[in-house]
């Protein structure tokens, strides 16, 4: 099985419904259905029935789906879960998280809806987003809180505005904190997904914050508008030199290790556990499945 990679996650506000039946057709390798910050105050009720409708009717195909639900310290999140979790769709996304507390509470409430309605094994992950500067501060101990978190985000938009800051295109004001969830996620094996960015006429600009966010870590980015998802694919797909590459360095690898050598080289270059782990991952990207180079490896 190849491990599914989230390059791009398209937001759809929860209350469109012509957009959201398009959600399977974008490409995206996820869509994010807002029951948040795109729906405004008197649409909350209406957005939380339509994607509910939605979830139940729409075929999404291969597209992971993800809810994103209001924080509990407004009057919507907790009718969110109860509305939304007995769904389980693949992941429920958790805004402006602060404290390990936020995530216990909300967790507490999500076992507590599956419990009353009989899910026994759930499989929907939990997704929690930095979007404060007490978030930032605390994001270790949020990414270790809880087992069913699997990926880890940060909200560029509302963070700029806690910290009281223009959000700049070269995005040196949350520098420090994309990099500080980086290292909280990869610490504890987290997807770890990059904000938005808003201005979906600038390709050229999200190209760049696209290829500067891949060299420091993050697997994927969030997107606003179906028109930015080749533009991060192009960015975060390898190139055809460095998928033979990396094909190249796991089949030798797979062929020494039978043979009791744990470092060898290629081309006078060394390959030892490191550089193979680099080379899964740009196959992972590229879709290629490891067992199938394991087999033509002999
Ligand atoms: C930006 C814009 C108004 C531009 O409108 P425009 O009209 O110029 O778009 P066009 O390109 O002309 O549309 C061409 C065709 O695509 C369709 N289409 C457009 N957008 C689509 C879409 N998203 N999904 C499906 N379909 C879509 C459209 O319906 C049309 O279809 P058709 O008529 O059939 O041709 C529009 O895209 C839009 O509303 N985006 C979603 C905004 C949103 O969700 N914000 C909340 C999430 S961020 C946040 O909360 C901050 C954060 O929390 C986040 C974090 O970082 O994680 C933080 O703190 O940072
Ligand atoms: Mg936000």
């Amino acid at each position: 099985m190849v491990k599914k990679k989230r390059r791009s996650m398209l937001y759809i506000p929860g209350n469109n419904p012509a957009m959201i039946q398009q959600a399977g057709v974008y490409g995206c390798d996820a869509v994010l259905l807002d029951l948040e910050d795109a729906v405004a105050l008197n649409q909350k009720d209406a957005a939380r029935i339509l994607v509910r409708n939605m979830l139940k009717t729409v075929n999404f195909y291969d597209t992971e789906v993800c809810v994103r639900v209001n924080n509990f310290h407004t009057p919507f999140g907790l009718t969110d879960l109860e509305e939304i979790v007995p769904l389980q769709p693949d992941n429920i996304r958790f805004p402006k998280t602060e404290t390990v507390a936020d995530v216990k509470e909300f967790m507490k409430e999500v076992r507590r809806i599956e419990k009353e309605h009989g899910i026994k094994n759930p499989t929907m992950t939990i997704h929690v987003m930095i979007e404060t500067a007490k978030g930032v501060a605390n994001v270790y101990d949020i990414a270790a809180a809880d087992p069913r978190i699997d990926a880890i985000t940060i909200g560029g938009q509302d963070l700029t505005a806690d910290m009281g800051i223009i959000k700049t295109p070269d995005g040196v004001g949350i520098d420090y904190a994309r990099k500080r969830i980086v290292m909280a996620g990869k610490a504890n094996d987290l997807d770890v997904l990059d904000t938005i960015f808003a201005d979906v006429n600038d390709d050229e600009g999200l190209r760049e914050e696209t290829e500067y966010i891949k060299k420091i870590g993050f697997a994927g980015k969030a997107l606003i508008n179906p028109r930015q998802v080749d533009v991060v694919h192009d960015v975060f797909n390898p190139t055809e030199n460095e998928v033979r590459k990396a094909y190249r360095v796991y089949s030798e690898f797979i062929k020494n290790k039978k043979a009791g050598i744990g470092v060898f080289a290629i081309d006078g270059k060394m390959v030892d556990a490191p550089v193979v782990q680099r080379a899964i991952t740009v196959l992972e990207y590229a879709k290629i499945d490891l067992k199938e180079i394991e087999k033509n490896a002999g």
